[in-house]
């Protein structure tokens, strides 16, 4: 097994930008990752639109989350998918084993933990028998916005996502409802004024007591929603889609052999840099907690390029700990002339 400079645990947008800029400063990179695909919570949401990542211009989801793999591989890091870590132990000559659930031991002189929430899942929702329809007309993720094209979809929850998909499949969908169990909702005021001005049917104080299908019993034919001690109120719809948030698993960290330590919020405490309390470990993204953190795709490269500075530090004493910017990098000169080239013919 070879002892990488570094592995990056999460191959979310922290993770992969972990990856880019280790490559930047000449470090052998590993990223482990559970899922099948690389992108963190940003596969949650192929369809949104991103406006608030400085200089680039509004893009989906999905095509972020290419250009951030793209990115993330310039420097062919090793890529484990589908393997998770359950644990991180330090040998006595300093060489962490980064242990995976198949008990494989990846050896590495340095980690930086960019494992977002953890192993993320959207919440189920508690009705008996929703399970069956999430093949057909029950979503917890908006994949294609087709799918709801002249349909009458109902929404279920308050918060960000909920809102914003609300907004979003206004102009798209028939009839958009939002079933609200609060009164109010919880997202950014922007969002919530244009919902308030739009035509989507806001049901607030109900939650979704039954889900009725049709004759095949295969679709969601009409939702009986609940309202205090009122009796049910049938709503017909096409669509259902809940956004009721999502269960986070991290258990590897908090019974890490290690001790790192947690915040009150369950994240990784560590300064600014990434630095944890065990020397050699590194954290970067959603994963961590400092006072300024910044849980937004901004934030995370931000802590991933600090995290890999310090990496740098801890193998290197005497290497430069300040940023490096891209225009010192030997490879990327050679691509330069490429992508000129390239940019030059397409004139
Ligand atoms: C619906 C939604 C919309 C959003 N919209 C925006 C937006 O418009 N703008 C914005 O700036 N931000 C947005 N965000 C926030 C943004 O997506 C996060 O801040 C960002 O994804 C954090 O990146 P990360 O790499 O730290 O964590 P994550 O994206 O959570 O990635 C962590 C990765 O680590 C992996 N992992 C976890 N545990 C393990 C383990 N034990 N072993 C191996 N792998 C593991 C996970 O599978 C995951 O792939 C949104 C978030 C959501 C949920």
């Amino acid at each position: 097994m070879t002892i990488k400079d570094v592995t990056v645990i999460g191959g979310g947008p922290a993770g992969l930008y972990a990856a880019f800029y280790s490559g930047v400063r000449g470090l052998q990179t590993r990223i482990v990752e559970s899922q099948a695909e690389l992108g963190g919570k940003v596969r949650l949401y192929p369809e949104k639109m991103i406006w608030d990542v400085g200089g680039v211009p509004p893009v989906t989801g999905e095509g972020f989350r290419k250009n951030l793999i793209a990115q993330g591989l310039t420097f062919d890091p090793e890529v484990m998918l589908q393997t998770t870590v359950e644990d991180i132990k330090k040998r006595e000559d300093g060489i962490f084993e980064v242990i995976t659930a198949e008990g494989e031991s990846l050896l590495s002189r340095s980690v930086v933990i960019a494992a977002g929430g953890g192993i993320i899942t959207p919440q189920r929702l508690e009705v008996e028998g929703a399970e069956r329809f999430e093949i057909t007309n029950l979503h917890y993720t908006v994949q294609s916005l087709k799918t709801f094209k002249d349909k009458t979809v109902l929404i279920s929850g308050g918060g960000n996502a909920a809102i914003d998909w609300a907004n979003e499949l206004e102009g798209i969908a028939k009839n958009v409802i939002l079933s609200c169990r609060n009164e109010t909702l919880k997202a950014h005021e922007s969002e919530v004024e244009k919902l308030m001005c739009s035509t989507i049917d806001c049901q607030f104080l109900t939650s979704i007591q039954r889900l009725i299908a049709d004759e095949e019993g295969t679709l969601i034919k009409q939702v009986e929603l609940k309202c205090g001690e009122e009796a049910g109120k049938i709503m017909e719809v096409d669509h259902v889609l809940v956004n009721h948030g999502y269960e986070r698993e991290l258990a590897f960290l908090k019974e890490s052999s290690l001790g790192l330590e947690m915040s009150e919020h369950q994240r990784i405490t560590a300064d600014a840099n990434g630095k944890t309390n065990i020397p050699g470990i590194f954290t970067a993204g959603d994963v961590m907690d400092h006072e300024g953190k910044l849980n937004l795709l901004a934030g995370a490269f931000q802590d991933a390029a600090n995290a890999v500075n310090a990496v740098k530090t801890y193998l290197e004493p005497d290497a430069n700990a300040k940023a490096m910017v891209s225009s010192h990098n030997e490879i990327f000169a050679a691509r330069n002339k490429q992508l000129k080239k390239q940019a030059a013919l397409s004139h």
